[in-house]
């Protein structure tokens, strides 16, 4: 069968921006695809980037779109997913999402019984957005650490902990950016509140694998890798290599829906989705893959709406 192809790159503004330890994230732009067949029948795709994370750039992604045809078959397609090479996962993703949802009726998709997960300010401005969430049926919440002075956050984390309601689970992402002993100390703290933390996310740097898998042994707050899993072939090393906490993955930059899947069938890893700040387009397509493989009860980390104003920008 034959597809028209075509593409767009579309950016969103934050209506706040991302603060992490990466730095200061404003605009997030994306690649978005889309597949027309002869009768008309419409099928997208998002291509959402996060280079800082391991994926390819925006430019990548966006040299790969351009060198394709704009008509296309879906042997050519599944051709040019099985040539996708790995380092451009952000690619893999959205191609194979867009083939996926020709192939099927992804209406059907049920992922209402996920719990998500609402996302945080940065700071103590954490200390008044809770409430807003919590409003809107959020339990579980994410707040990001390693932005400011320690003993700062550390004095909020205890206002937070003071402020949420018993039943309130609280994640805490430091983005890679804590040094051993910082990541020490908050475990050493987060430890004396065992039914509040669920787990701390990227407190070392990537290249720490095997101080994070010490401290994983060491303490009983729970830690989760991101950054050290962003890509299938970061994510089977971590495994390989001994890891059996928690596994957060980001399906918009992780790679192939397909090899996912295959993965998580083979392993019954602990693992929390994470949403890479798509369009509802890839967030469908990486909440259809969270319903399908979330074999726990962990809440989604796609609680990131009040991060954007207004609907997708128009394609
Ligand atoms: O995982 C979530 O709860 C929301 C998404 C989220 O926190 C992130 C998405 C993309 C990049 C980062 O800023 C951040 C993360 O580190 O998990
Ligand atoms: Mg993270």
């Amino acid at each position: 069968m034959k597809y028209q192809f075509s593409f767009r790159n579309i950016s969103q503004k934050f209506t706040r921006p991302v603060i992490t330890n990466h730095g200061v994230w404003e605009i997030r732009e994306s690649v978005i695809i889309r597949l027309i067949d002869i009768k008309g029948k419409i099928s997208w795709g998002e291509i959402a980037p996060i280079s800082w994370f391991g994926s390819e750039t925006l430019e990548e992604a966006l040299d790969f779109c351009h060198q394709l045809p704009r008509e296309i078959t879906s042997e050519i397609i599944f051709e040019i997913i099985l040539k996708i090479p790995d380092k451009l996962p952000a690619c893999q993703f959205g191609f194979e999402s867009a083939l996926e949802n020709l192939q099927e009726n992804h209406e059907s998709l049920n992922y209402h019984h996920l719990n998500f997960s609402g996302l945080l300010p940065a700071g103590k401005a954490a200390l008044n957005q809770w409430q807003n969430l919590w409003k809107q049926g959020y339990k579980t919440f994410k707040w990001k650490i390693g932005v400011n002075d320690i003993t700062e956050e550390l004095a909020i984390l205890n206002l937070l902990i003071d402020q949420l309601p018993e039943s309130a689970k609280l994640r805490l992402d430091a983005n890679g950016g804590l040094d051993d002993n910082a990541a020490k100390l908050w475990l050493e703290k987060c430890d004396n509140f065992p039914n509040k933390i669920e787990f701390i996310e990227q407190p070392l740097p990537v290249d720490k694998f095997s101080e994070m898998l010490e401290l994983s042994n060491y303490y009983s707050t729970k830690i989760a890798l991101d950054e050290s899993v962003a890509t299938l072939q970061q994510l089977e090393n971590c495994y390989q290599q001994g890891w059996r906490s928690i596994f957060v993955i980001k399906p918009g930059i992780v790679g192939s829906p397909s090899r996912l899947r295959k993965f998580c069938q083979q392993h019954q890893i602990d693992v929390v989705f994470s949403s890479v700040f798509e369009t509802a387009i890839g967030r469908q397509a990486a909440l259809k893959l969270a319903a399908e493989l979330s074999s726990n009860h962990r809440a989604v980390g796609f609680g990131i709406n009040h991060y954007f104003t207004g609907s997708i920008p128009n394609v």
